[in-house]
């Protein structure tokens, strides 16, 4: 499958963000559980392999990056460290791909000057396919994170080997389709503690619908907050029944927990996760 399979029944258009960089919206209506991307990556790159690779060209046998012709003249020169190495061998596998590939690659966004630039834009965009695989996909590199997403995580398809997005909800013309980079763990944290995580995980300083200050009135922020720490309260309270064995009592309270917790969920825009409790709260 080319890069972005949805090309077809263009659902989205990427285009310019308030914010200055680019992003994807919506280009008509979009039906809650519709597939908007169905993406192949470009390459992967296996992390663990890659490091042990390195350490072996470090200790002088082969697995050193291939050269490739034309390229950078000190590759002769072993990579003096773990991230050119993989500046390397991301290079190379560039290499393989047509002009235009190579041209959409470098054209994406890249928020670590601190790497050499096509493992910094690696950095930037990959997303996880399976395992420790980083996948390096042309269109979902477009997708930003919201902490209140329009769409689904991305879900690997090991039988047609490309990641796919559905939609949450029903989307309109012109909202923008995001999905959150932050893992499950952080869900109900803070607008502060969530935006601490985004710069240190992911470089950036997270201007979503949801923590932007220009898009959130004073009241709307106090009862996201609000919302937030009662989903905390109520996840500790059900750790504690999960933990302490129970009463049909005890389950009866844990299921009244975990639907009040979907609602909230809901209420913050945290559908996938208001999905998940109720479905926990139906078992
Ligand atoms: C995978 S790219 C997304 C597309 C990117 N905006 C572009 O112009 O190509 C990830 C980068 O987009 C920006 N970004 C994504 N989501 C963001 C958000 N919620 N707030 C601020 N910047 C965001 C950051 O610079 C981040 O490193």
């Amino acid at each position: 499958m080319a890069s972005n399979g949805t090309a077809g029944s263009p659902f989205f258009e990427i285009r310019a963000h308030p914010a200055g960089f680019l992003g994807a919206f919506a280009t008509r209506p979009i039906p809650a559980g519709t597939l908007v991307l169905d993406d192949s990556p470009l390459f992967t790159l296996d992390a663990p392999l890659q490091a042990y690779l390195f350490q072996r060209a470090q200790a002088g046998g082969s697995g050193g990056p291939t050269p490739v012709e034309g390229e950078d003249e000190e590759d002769d020169e072993p990579a003096k460290d773990l991230d050119e190495f993989l500046e390397r061998n991301i290079k190379t596998m560039l290499s393989w791909k047509t002009e235009d590939q190579r041209r959409e690659f470098w054209d994406l966004a890249n928020t670590r000057p601190d790497l050499p630039p096509a493992y910094g834009i690696f950095a930037t965009n990959a997303v996880q396919t399976h395992g420790e695989i980083g996948g390096m996909f042309l269109m979902l590199s477009r997708f930003n994170s919201s902490c209140r997403p329009t769409l689904t995580r991305p879900a690997w398809d090991p039988t047609s080997h490309s990641t796919k997005l559905y939609a949450l909800r029903d989307i309109e013309p012109g909202e923008e389709c995001t999905w959150t980079y932050l893992n499950v763990t952080f869900e109900f944290e803070g607008v502060e503690a969530r935006k601490e995580e985004m710069r240190q995980v992911f470089h950036f300083e997270c201007c979503c619908v949801a923590c932007d200050e220009a898009n959130v009135t004073p009241a709307e922020r106090a009862a996201s907050e609000k919302r937030l720490l009662r989903l905390r309260r109520y996840k500790e309270r059900i750790a504690g029944f999960s933990s302490g064995g129970g009463t049909d009592d005890d389950e009866g309270q844990r299921k009244r927990l975990l639907g009040e917790m979907a609602q909230l969920s809901r209420e913050e825009g945290l559908w996938e996760t208001a999905q998940r409790l109720d479905q926990a709260a139906a078992a």
